[in-house]
């Protein structure tokens, strides 16, 4: 759920489970794998991709997509257009002769992006120990090829017939020498596998002039950037830190929020078209947890808005705000609205949910999906800024002067770097930078200090993020109750002791919980 101004589009709309534009790049590689020629290969834009030179293979299968796709992220930067592994495009299926053949093809071609784009250093690091040269240099089919051979051998355990899939890929189209240079390679993984002595990332292995440090050792055998591994280093004892690194590249774990809190009749319906749905450990009254997404998003579900995709740490933050029937409440940064829907889904009707949003096309996202679970006569939406919304810009009173409403409660979601969330967004990991962090730090204060001025006395201030930052978490909360002394931190009696920190943050920890990472802050304004 990590959103703000380094976001890329959402994979799908997870509220809607309608397709959105990330997901449309299988569509023509689908169409063409049945129109039997991949030569042609436009981009998911609709434009003719220039480069690569694109494969004359004649049959497009799981692998050549993965590969031509990789490729192009890898020219691109076109992160963006990953899906989540569980996540479908129905558009997908359309126009080919087969669709579950083509949505099964889908399928395997994103498990196999996200696999390598999750898995990429240690694949990298594993070639160059197996390489007798430098593999950096290797042309990008070439190297992708690798990478996707070697996921597919190491981490997936897939039997040795597998190299030859990747040689015979590169034969077909026409990459001879690269063949013989990635036969060699992955028939050394293979002899290593079999004789147990595949290189292994631990302290002092490698290169004898810069042997591996602990730390380094730890952020290649897990595919994390060291510099998130060096910070998390501080504040997670070893065994923790292990345990989060091995749950962000485990297969993430979904759940549904039923709408209107309908969870028994939906899980009878989900159980009956054979969706295993279990009641959630920490909302049973609402949410779901679910095996089987693909055919939950393919269903009718979504669409006529019986349920919307969303994390319960998400949902533990609504739970966290507490709204009541009949409140006035304010979303600063609403969109794509999953929080604010529950929140007023939670409010049985009663009262009113402003939700604020500086990207008005992801604000389309919280209309839409308020339109389909019948709650656009309770949320109000509106395009700007939160220092914007603060300042009465675009809105005065009968006197002229700008109006501005305070509310029950505030729900400040504020933008973050996401490090809750790494095991759902396999690119994410590479694309944050310690940069970033500060910069969003920085904006955090901003929001945070604008948020406080919407409280009514007496009301309550909900600060979350989907970071496990302590910076953009406990920090943040505490130079904040120095900044503001008329706000004081609440103990949330009304949530289970398994889900909050010992100081009353709500706090959810991926390898803890099993669930998203994400931080909650419930403060009381003073009543004057
Ligand atoms: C973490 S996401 C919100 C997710 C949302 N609460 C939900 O549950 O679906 C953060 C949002 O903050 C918005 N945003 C970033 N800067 C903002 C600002 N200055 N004012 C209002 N919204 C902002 C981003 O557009 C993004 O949609």
């Amino acid at each position: 759920m990590l959103c703000g101004p380094w976001q890329s589009p959402r994979h799908f709309d997870a509220l809607s489970g309608r397709a959105t534009q990330s997901a449309r790049w299988l569509l023509p590689l689908i169409r063409r794998a049945y129109s039997g020629n991949v030569s042609a290969a436009s981009t998911s834009s609709g434009k003719a991709a220039a480069t690569p030179r694109q494969p004359q293979q004649r049959f497009a299968t799981a692998r050549s997509i993965a590969l031509q796709q990789l490729v192009r992220i890898e020219q691109e930067g076109a992160f963006s257009n990953l899906l989540s592994e569980d996540s479908q495009d129905t558009d997908s299926s359309r126009g080919v002769r087969d669709p579950t053949a083509g949505l099964l093809m889908a399928k395997k071609a994103t498990a196999l992006v996200a696999g390598v784009t999750r898995w990429r250093l240690y694949l990298d690091w594993l070639m160059e120990m197996i390489a007798t040269g430098p593999t950096k240099r290797t042309r990008p089919h070439v190297r992708q090829v690798l990478r996707l051979g070697a996921y597919e051998l190491v981490i997936l355990k897939e039997p040795p017939y597998v190299a030859n899939e990747y040689i015979n890929l590169l034969k077909d189209i026409r990459k001879k020498e690269a063949a013989n240079f990635v036969n060699a390679m992955l028939r050394k993984v293979t002899r290593a596998i079999e004789a147990g002595q595949l290189p292994e990332p631990v302290e002092g292995a490698g290169d004898a002039s810069t042997p591996l440090t602990a730390v380094q050792a730890l952020s290649i055998r897990h595919s994390h950037p060291l510099w998130m591994v060096k910070r998390w280093a501080d504040h997670f004892s070893p065994e923790d830190l292990t345990a989060l690194l091995e749950a962000n590249n485990r297969k993430p774990q979904y759940a549904v929020r039923a709408a209107g809190g309908d969870t028994a009749a939906l899980q009878t319906e989900l159980q009956d078209a054979g969706i295993e749905a279990v009641a959630s450990l920490f909302l049973p009254g609402d949410f779901l947890q679910v095996e089987g997404m693909q055919q939950l998003l393919m269903g009718p579900w979504l669409r006529n808005g019986r349920c919307s995709v969303q994390d319960e740490a998400a949902g533990l933050v609504v739970a966290l705000l507490d709204p009541q029937p009949g409140e006035a409440i304010l979303d600063c940064c609403a969109a794509p609205g999953g929080k604010a829907l529950f929140a007023a889904s939670r409010m049985r009707g009663l009262g009113s949910l402003l939700a604020l949003d500086i990207n008005e096309a992801r604000l389309d996202l919280v209309r839409n999906t308020a339109l389909l679970q019948g709650l656009t006569h309770m949320i109000r939406t509106q395009a700007t800024s939160l220092q914007d919304y603060l300042a009465g810009r675009g809105t005065v009173d009968v006197t002229g002067s700008p109006a501005v409403q305070l509310f029950d409660r505030v729900l400040l979601d504020a933008p973050c770097s996401g490090t809750g969330v790494l095991g759902k967004r396999a690119d994410l990991r590479w694309r944050r930078t310690p940069e970033q962090l500060l910069e969003l730090v920085q904006l955090q204060v901003t929001l945070l200090d604008a948020a406080a001025q919407l409280v009514k006395p007496g009301g309550v201030l909900v600060y979350s993020t989907c970071s496990i930052e302590p910076d953009e978490n406990e920090q943040q909360i505490l130079a904040f109750l120095q900044r503001w002394p008329n706000f004081a931190l609440q103990q949330p009696e009304h949530l289970s002791p398994s889900v909050l920190s010992t100081q009353g943050f709500l706090k959810m920890l991926p390898h803890v919980h099993g669930t998203d990472g994400a931080f909650g802050a419930s403060l009381r304004r003073h009543a004057e």
